[in-house]
């Protein structure tokens, strides 16, 4: 230990948060030290004091309790007090300054600096710091960030949409798989992927109001994103403030028509920057040449004032061109601008479909097709002709692949437009349709001759609608309100016995029952509680959306949930009742899509069992015929009848004619069924040959299955688990085996850091294996991309734990007392996030271990080598180690650091030079597609080439950061 003076600075070892101590008092054996910053005062003894002294050496700089600073040139003592000459750092005036006049607050955070006031940390800290450095470099460039984090299954389809908007800038994309497919999964990992990389950060979802808490709760559960829903109520909050509600919040959710109903709310949503604005239920956007609806012009709107745009419809309305066209208009008005020019141009694929059918197929292609795909422009067909035709499968897939993606890129509307099918996907349960014939209750007859008789004159006129003909499919409904007040109608239909049979008959079965009224629902409810003592859920407009989730769960828990839930139409859309195998359309809709709404609700992905869809009907009734003709006409129950809504609109008229006699009979409907079948076949026939396959082959993608088993590679990889488990140890966080593969963390109270990333005072169960997290909801999925890894990564980059270690080598080719400093430097560019400056030059550990001499070894050996033959040393031995050798040390790390300068410079050169090569390939190929598929907007060239300018700017200007240091002294004791 050094001398003890008068007017010395010291700092405590134990207490280093008191700032500098200063000897005020020397008395025998003992001082009296005197902190400043906190004006607490210590008395030591000398010999055993935990203190360390606080010097510093030539090329420091030191900072005076005045606030100047100065750059040490030379230090003197006198009396055993150091005074530090130098210039000044603000007025370049010589100037010296004595240490009783040091600043009382200064932190001692740099490495050095706690490696020479006696701050060691431990040898595991200092790795552990490391191995975030490396891990957190390797996850920055990684290609699938934000994509393989996702507590998702994997989908090849999925993915493969994921993948590709997800990692466009700005991408304004028509997401219409079938029901069910996991439009709003994709979409989710669209906006994860564009958070995590900083393309995107300000996102709006629009949605209808019944879906909200649905979405809110899928972006948390599987993409960690918290969005805040937004009303009314909430928006008029802040407005009291004087502030745009909209733009107090990264990530908010609204429903459609707070935007759509109030000019006020649409003018700050249009003010507020978003990266990305999202639409779900699409289809509910109306648009033709003549009318446009509020809900569409609203969106129309906010699509041009966001980069971002992701709308979302199960329903594109395949053979509608005007209102398919529409959507495609608000995703680029530019690139579709005119109906009739879209029309013209479609016309045009026909040649370049049939192409790719034949690229599909197993057959040869004809010498003339070769020649007409090298015509096309942009395809080197020339390297590729000759293996299209090769008889090895594998050499002949990929070379048709390549083409077909060539086409996809060049035509048609391939990259705007995504819809996969279920025959597309295949792997979806079997629908068993289940039909009832119930007898007709006497009083229902009644009330619908009622009703008919109140319509006779739009009937005798042939005006029968659907107005017309609806409640003669809900008789209950005709009965209560014009018959009969008294019997409750439950007490007539037999509908009401039939099912509680149903449901006491499959006791260990779900039962989504869905009705098109509330009304109904709310008395069946009550009804089969009454009558049978049976419990059921409900679920309709006139409940509040937290009553309506609250429901939802009910009904969704597995354990102690209802078997029942009845539903209003509003049950019917984007909801997830998957986990239920029996469906009971208690009345049948006529619109056959709304029809294909209901089923989508049990079959949809995440469907385990064959879905069982009961239809009572009545025998003799409207709703017998309306059965009839949509399971024997249009196929609709057994599987999707995307031709349906079609023959519907063809045969509406008559059809509801049928529906609105008094007398039903197969001999009216049976022409009705035949002309249905050959409808639907010929229907299909068009859509096949109209089929766009390159929007087909787009949608489904070559590469689904290879992302899925690159992600599964990184699942198997263990070393996340080795990492977080090194951290909760390290930190503080106790860790629990739950069994399952599961894991319990919890704050403790010996936490070296007051706040957890993630973790709150009750803590979480964790998994790091995606089908664990998968099968139970409380399981949080750890992955690269969870915010309490990414969390991690900041917390010790940026705090100092484990910046500097002393250790002993016990290695006999070495001399005993020799040392070794192994240095951690960073290069970091501060871009802004959405530059991604990662993808090019991610913050980079730069690793030096100097010798005695000065030479570096770091390639020779290696961390983890070094790291195997070290042996810790307690804090005392490695301080007066430090002490000895502070002024050697102090050498070496000036070395050091321009051999990182240097490191650094070299990876601003390969970092540019991978920009150039990257960015620069990149425009070239959108550049010379854009000529033949307009498809390519122009701002995506603009934005790339002011992408690649302004990045190379920003990593030209990268600099290197002392991160940690080891002193390793060799010892033969060891
Ligand atoms: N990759 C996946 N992993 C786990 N669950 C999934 C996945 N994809 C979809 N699902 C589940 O399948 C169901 C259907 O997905 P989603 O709601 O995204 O479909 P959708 O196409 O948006 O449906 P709709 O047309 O009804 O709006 C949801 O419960 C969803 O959580």
């Amino acid at each position: 230990m050094s001398e003890f003076a008068l007017g010395q600075r010291w700092i405590s070892d134990s207490e280093s948060d008191l700032g500098l101590g200063t000897i005020v008092a020397m008395n025998g054996r003992r001082i009296s030290m005197l902190f400043p910053a906190t004006g607490e005062q210590r008395e030591y003894v000398m010999d055993s004091a935990p203190l360390t002294r606080v010097s510093f050496n030539p090329g420091d700089k030191v900072e005076s309790a005045e606030g100047w600073s100065l750059t040490v040139a030379q230090v003197v003592t006198e009396d055993g007090v150091n005074i530090y000459l130098g210039q000044r750092d603000d007025n370049s005036e010589v100037a010296q300054l004595i240490e009783t006049r040091l600043n009382h607050h200064l932190k001692f955070n740099k490495p050095q600096d706690r490696l020479f006031t006696g701050q060691i940390d431990r040898n595991d800290w200092y790795s552990l710091r490391y191995d975030s450095l490396r891990l957190q470099h390797k996850y920055q460039t990684h290609p699938l960030v934000g994509l393989a984090g996702a507590r998702t299954s994997l989908i090849p389809h999925q993915l493969h949409i994921a993948k590709e908007a997800g990692q466009r800038i700005a991408p304004r994309v028509l997401l219409s798989d079938e029901v069910g497919l996991g439009k709003t999964i994709e979409a989710g990992m669209i906006i994860h992927q564009q958070i995590l990389t900083g393309r995107s950060s300000r996102v709006l979802i629009l949605l209808p109001e019944s879906l909200q808490y649905q979405w809110l709760v899928e972006m948390l559960r599987r993409f960690n994103l918290k969005f805040a829903i937004f009303d009314e109520e909430r928006c008029a909050e802040y407005q009291a403030d004087d502030e745009n509600p909209f733009e107090t919040e990264q990530l908010i959710i609204a429903p459609m028509a707070l935007l759509s109903e109030s000019e006020s709310r649409l003018s700050q949503a249009l003010t507020a920057h978003w990266d990305l604005v999202v639409v779900d239920e699409a289809h509910h956007l109306k648009w033709s040449q003549d009318e446009v609806s509020d809900q569409y012009a609203a969106v129309e709107k906010l699509a041009s004032v966001s980069a971002g745009l992701l709308l979302l419809t199960a329903t594109p309305d395949q053979l509608g061109h005007e209102s398919h066209f529409a959507r495609l208009r608000l995703l680029d008005p530019d690139r579709f601008h005119s109906y009739q020019a879209f029309v013209d141009e479609e016309s045009g694929y026909q040649a370049i479909a049939d192409l790719a059918k034949t690229l599909v197929s197993e057959e040869d292609l004809t010498a003339q097709e070769i020649e007409q795909l090298g015509q096309i422009q942009s395809i080197n067909i020339d390297d590729n002709a000759a293996q299209l035709n090769n008889k090895e499968p594998e050499i002949r897939q990929i070379a048709r692949q390549k083409c077909l993606k060539g086409l996809i890129d060049q035509h048609g509307t391939g990259r705007v437009l995504f819809r996969n099918t279920r025959a597309s996907v295949k792997g979806f349960p079997k629908r068993c349709v289940l039909p009832v014939k119930l007898d007709l209750p006497q009083e229902y007859k009644a009330a619908c001759d009622w009703w008919l008789n109140r319509n006779a004159d739009a009937i005798s006129q042939n005006q029968v609608d659907e107005k017309l003909v609806a409640p003669l499919l809900t008789p209950e409904f005709l009965y209560e309100s014009a018959i009969n007040d008294e019997i409750e109608w439950w007490r007539v239909d037999p509908r009401v016995d039939w099912l509680s049979e149903q449901v006491k008959e499959n006791k260990t079965d779900k039962f989504l029952i869905i009705c098109a009224r509330a009304s109904t629902a709310l008395t069946l409810e009550q009804a089969i509680r009454v009558k049978h003592g049976i419990n059921a859920s409900v679920f309709h407009e006139g409940m509040s959306i937290v009553e309506r989730d609250r429901a939802a769960a009910w009904f969704a828990d597995q354990d102690e949930g209802c078997q029942l839930l009845i539903c209003s139409e509003i049950g019917s859309e984007g909801r997830n009742f998957q986990f239920a195998r029996h469906l009971v359309l208690f009345d049948l809709p006529l619109n056959p899509d709304l029809l294909e709404q209901r089923i989508g609700r049990l079959d949809r992905i995440g469907q385990k069992n064959d879905i069982q869809i009961h239809l009572p009907y009545f025998e003799g009734s409207a709703s017998e015929t309306i059965f009839k003709w949509q399971h024997y006409g249009i196929n609709a129950y057994a599987q999707t009848c995307p031709a349906g809504i079609h023959v519907y609109e063809q045969q509406k008229e008559f059809l509801l004619s049928i529906l609105g006699q008094n007398n039903h009979n197969d001999d009216d409907l049976a022409p009705l069924i035949e002309k249905a079948k050959v409808q639907v076949e010929t229907l299909n026939q068009q859509m096949e040959q109209g089929r766009d396959i390159l929007l087909e082959i787009n949608s489904k993608g070559f590469d689904g299955e290879a992302i899925a088993e690159q992600i599964e590679k990184i699942d198997d990889d263990t070393e996340l688990v080795a990492f977080m488990l090194q951290v909760f140890d390290v930190y503080g966080v106790s860790q629990d085996d739950k069994g399952d593969r599961c894991l319990a963390v919890n704050p403790t109270d010996h936490m070296l850091e007051p706040h957890f990333p993630e973790l709150g005072d009750g803590g979480m169960t964790v998994s790091f294996e995606r089908d664990a997290a998968l099968a139970r909801e409380d399981v949080r999925f750890i992955s690269w991309d969870h915010p309490m890894v990414q969390g991690c990564f900041e917390m010790i980059n940026a705090g100092e734990i484990g910046n500097n270690t002393v250790s002993l080598l016990n290695n006999k080719a070495l001399p005993e007392g020799t040392y070794l400093v192994e240095l951690i430097y960073v290069v970091e560019t501060s871009a802004p996030k959405q530059l991604q400056p990662g993808r090019f030059l991610p913050p980079t550990p730069v690793r030096i271990l100097l010798d005695k001499a000065g030479n570096n070894l770091a390639a020779n050996v290696s961390f983890d080598n070094l790291n195997k033959q070290l042996k810790p040393v307690g804090r005392q031995v490695g301080s007066q180690l430090a002490t000895a050798l502070q002024v050697q040390v102090h050498e070496l790390i000036v070395k050091a650091q321009s051999i990182a300068e240097s490191a650094c410079g070299e990876l601003i050169e390969q970092a540019v030079e991978s920009i150039k090569q990257n960015l620069g390939d990149e425009y070239q190929r959108l550049e010379s597609l854009q000529k033949v598929n307009p498809n390519i907007r122009a701002i995506e060239l603009e934005s790339l080439a002011q992408q690649q300018s302004e990045l190379v700017e920003h990593i030209q200007q990268a600099r290197v950061k002392f991160d940690a240091l080891r002193l390793v002294v060799v010892s033969h004791q060891a």
